[in-house]
């Protein structure tokens, strides 16, 4: 242990050249007996006892004071003092003396001496190498030459021009040799196999970090020797420092018994050096090997390690080459993929494009197929149309022949008639010349027995001797005009009507052989009665001139003029009594007539006529003068014929009255008693209706037309209810046709276009059932259109008028043909209006 010495005083010095020095020990053996300890729990404290002890020597000071043993009954101290001077006093203050504790009444005494040295004698190694009987006093280390040392600071004897804290041999020689000529000496911490020779460990540490060594320092003398040996009992290590400080430390002296430096030893150690170098040297050389092993290993291990990195690397690479591939394998199948789906798209497409083609090619062959399908149907139906065509060309031509041959018949029975007529005339004449005759006779007669009767009644009143003979002769059908005597089929009917009329006739003579006996205003009354309705039987003279000056009344008084001429020619004076009906003019011109043209008239006079005068117009134009005529839009036709009620009313008249007088024709011209239920459509006043149910007692015939015309039909022309005509309100080109067994379109078709006609006709065939018919009743224009005259009229007047126009028959047979309608039959009734009768 190292001690700063305050007061090196009493050293005594070692070697200069290293400061070293040797203090003598003040040390001293203090001890403190301790009293018994009565009370439990109270101790005496070791550290109050060191206290007492140190303020006992104040003001001097222990360099040191430690506890050296302790036990129930002393605590014994060791302390030292900084020299031996100083220890006497302190010898003197703490010897005999005692400690009094506070909170202890007993007192503690104190023993001290001064600490008796354990240092070897000169006897010591006398006898001890006197009775070691392997020591060979004649062999060094084997006699008493070599001191040995321990605790010798490392630092002190370390070489002073190196850093090092080792001990140097060399030093500790130096130091050393103040006592004699050293043999040798030993630091055994220097010897790196000593440690594994003793089995010892030489790195100790002296207290304040200096390591302490052991040595062996041999003399060469005895003398050496016992100097060394007698110079250090009792002494420390002194060291002074550069700093002027000195510090002390303990050390072990002793003599060697261990013949540590004996040559034997020396050789063993070396021995034992060389055979622990061998095995350093082979362990080295193991190390080395093992190192070498190790670096091989390690090498081995890198390289295997660098394999394994190779190898990890290459499987790696081999990884990334693979999941590369796989990467490109997976691109490679994707593109594959991409392909095959674009492959299969494109072939989708081509085959969608083929089969699109294909349908294309199908459909092209389809319609291939239909066109040459078509082209055969149409070649089919071209055949079929020519066949018709040749057909229908053959029934026009048969219709030619059969209206020529009726014509020629026409021609023959007027001819016939005509021949008659004059037959009847001559008759006539001859009838007239008897009564003219007659009448001479009867007249001079008359003038005799007036001559008689005024000598006989000579002065008396003779008021009926004025009487100047019959002012007006009754009424004759002197002559059927050809107006009365249209060409039928049915001669029986024209027959019964010359017939009917010669009776009128008759009767009329019967009549006016009656009136003979009459007064002149009996027989004006009977005539007025008879002629109420009439227009000239009861005029004056004037009036009868103002009819023979009407167009219509000129044909009429012809045969009259004649007879007054011819009376003229024998001087008669009766020339102004001349004009009057004739059974004609009377039958259709008189308003009462039931076969009354006098509406017709009017309407021809009043608005006909009126729209006659843009003929120019219309026949440039090719349209109705309608606006012009009547400043009312014609763009619905009926709207502006129906442009007022009175109109309207005027329209139906002139509609009524043709059919009063050839109706009977037309409907009886087919035997139609088929057909129970029949729909005469655009019906208007219901005059077909009429001579429907008077010829076909089983019908029914329902009258069809615009609503306003049912009412004023109803209210002006069938005020009467008759069970079997029914009446149906509607637009036959908008509304739902009545069902029927026959429809009746009776002066319909010619007011329409050849679209509309198409349009009504189809309208008509759909509400048709099979075997249902259509009656189209018309009057026809020749083939070539050349007449006949009264048709031609009608056709301008359609032109005027409406829309429309008048046909031929194989017009009016195309436009059924062309609704879907066949079975097409005409019939040529010889009036002005004719029959066409066509089924579903
Ligand atoms: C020229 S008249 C013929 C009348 C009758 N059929 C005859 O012959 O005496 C035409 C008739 O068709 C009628 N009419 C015109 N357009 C019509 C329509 N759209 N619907 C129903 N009737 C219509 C008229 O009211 C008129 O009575």
């Amino acid at each position: 242990m190292t001690t700063i010495v305050h007061d090196a005083s009493e050293s005594v010095l070692l070697c200069r050249e290293y400061n070293l020095y040797m203090k003598p020990i003040a040390k001293m053996t203090i001890s403190v007996s301790l009293p018994q300890l009565k009370l439990p729990g109270k101790s005496i404290s070791n550290w109050e006892v060191m206290e007492r002890l140190k303020s006992m020597v104040h003001p001097e000071q222990f360099s040191s004071l430690r506890i050296s043993k302790s036990t129930m009954d002393y605590i014994r101290f060791e302390g030292e003092a900084e020299n031996k001077s100083a220890v006497k006093r302190f010898l003197t203050n703490l010897d005999g003396k005692s400690i009094k504790l506070s909170g202890f009444t007993d007192v503690l005494k104190v023993r001290a001496a001064e600490t008796k040295m354990d240092f070897p004698t000169r006897h010591d190694w006398d006898s001890f190498f006197r009775d070691a009987k392997d020591m060979n006093e004649t062999v060094p280390g084997e006699r008493p030459d070599t001191v040995h040392l321990e605790g010798l600071p490392c630092k002190w004897f370390a070489p002073k021009d190196t850093s090092s804290d080792k001990p140097s041999e060399d030093v500790l020689k130096c130091v050393f040799e103040k006592f004699g000529k050293i043999r040798n000496v030993d630091i055994p911490m220097l010897d790196p196999y000593r440690e594994e020779m003793t089995g010892k460990n030489f790195n100790t540490f002296s207290f304040g970090g200096h390591l302490n060594f052991e040595s062996y320092v041999q003399y060469e003398d005895h003398t050496g020797f016992v100097k060394a040996m007698s110079s250090l009992r009792g002494m420390k290590l002194l060291y002074k420092g550069e700093d002027g400080k000195a510090m002390a430390c303990g050390i072990k002296v002793s003599f060697d018994t261990t013949k540590h430096l004996s040559d034997s030893s020396l050789k063993k150690r070396h021995q034992e050096r060389l055979k622990l170098q061998e095995l350093e040297r082979q362990r080295e050389e193991q190390k080395r090997r093992e190192k070498e092993e190790e670096e091989r290993r390690r090498e081995e291990e890198r390289k295997q390690r660098e394999l394994e990195e190779e190898e990890k690397e290459k499987r790696r690479e081999e990884k990334l080459r693979k999941r590369e591939q796989k990467l490109k394998e997976r691109e490679e199948k994707k593109n594959q993929k991409k392909v095959k789906k674009q492959q299969e798209e494109e072939q989708k497409k081509l085959h969608q494009k083929i089969a699109m083609e294909e349908r294309k090619l199908l459909l092209v062959q389809r319609n291939l197929q239909s066109i040459r399908l078509i082209a055969e149907l149409l070649s089919r139906a071209k055949a079929m149309r020519q066949q018709q065509l040749e057909q229908e060309k053959a029934e026009l031509a048969r219709l030619h022949k059969e209206a020529e041959i009726q014509r020629q018949q026409e021609a023959e029975l007027r001819r016939k008639q005509e021949a008659e007529l004059r037959r009847v005339e001559g008759e006539k004449a001859r009838a007239l010349e008897l009564q003219r005759k007659e009448r001479e006779l009867r007249d001079r007669l008359l003038e005799n027995l007036l001559k008689k009767s005024t000598n006989q009644e000579a002065g008396s009143n003779g008021e009926d001797q004025k009487w100047e003979g019959p002012s007006t002769e009754p009424p004759q059908m002197e002559e059927p005009n050809r107006i009365g005597t249209t060409v039928t089929r049915d001669h029986h009917q024209s027959k019964s009507r010359k017939e009917e009329e010669r009776g009128t006739s008759r009767e009329w003579n019967r009549g006016s052989g009656r009136s003979r006996t009459r007064s002149r205003s009996g027989q004006r009354r009977s005539r007025n009665r008879r002629y109420r309705n009439g227009h000239s039987q009861s005029r004056s003279g004037s009036g009868q001139r103002r009819s023979r000056r009407s167009g219509h009344g000129r044909s009429l008084s012809r045969s009259r003029s004649r007879r007054r001429h011819s009376r003229d020619r024998r001087g008669h004076r009766r020339s102004g009594r001349s004009h009057s009906n004739t059974e004609m003019s009377t039958m259709f011109l008189t308003k009462s007539s039931p076969r009354s043209l006098y509406h017709s008239i009017e309407y021809y006079s009043n608005t006909i006529y009126l729209c006659w005068r843009y003929l120019n117009d219309a026949v440039r134009e090719g349209t109705n003068q309608y606006e012009k005529a009547f400043g009312v839009s014609s763009k619905d036709l009926f709207e502006a014929l129906y442009r007022s009620e009175e109109e309207m009313v005027k329209f139906m008249q002139l509609m009524n009255s043709i059919w009063n007088v050839c109706g009977r024709d037309v409907i009886s011209a087919f035997n139609l008693s088929q057909f129970r239920s029949i729909c005469d459509l655009g019906g208007c006043s219901g005059a077909l209706a009429k001579q429907c149910v008077s010829i076909y007692p089983t019908c029914k015939v329902t009258i069809f037309d615009l609503p306003k015309v049912i009412r004023v039909c109803r209210d002006h022309f069938l005020p009467e209810e008759h069970e079997r005509i029914l009446f149906h309100g509607g637009d036959f080109f908008k509304d739902n046709l009545p069902e029927a067994d026959l429809y009746i379109l009776a002066r319909i078709l010619h007011d329409w276009t050849d679209d509309r006609c198409i349009e009504l006709l189809s309208k008509v065939y759909q509400a048709c059932k099979p075997g249902s018919g259509v009656l189209v009743i018309e009057s026809l224009l020749y083939e070539d259109k050349s007449g006949p005259l009264s048709t031609q009229l009608y056709t301008l007047n359609m032109l005027v008028q409406t829309e429309g126009q008048e046909r031929t028959a194989f017009q009016y047979t195309h436009l059924l043909n062309s609704a879907g309608f066949r079975d097409t039959n005409i019939h040529m009734t010889g009036k002005l209006y004719h029959s066409i009768l066509a089924r579903k």
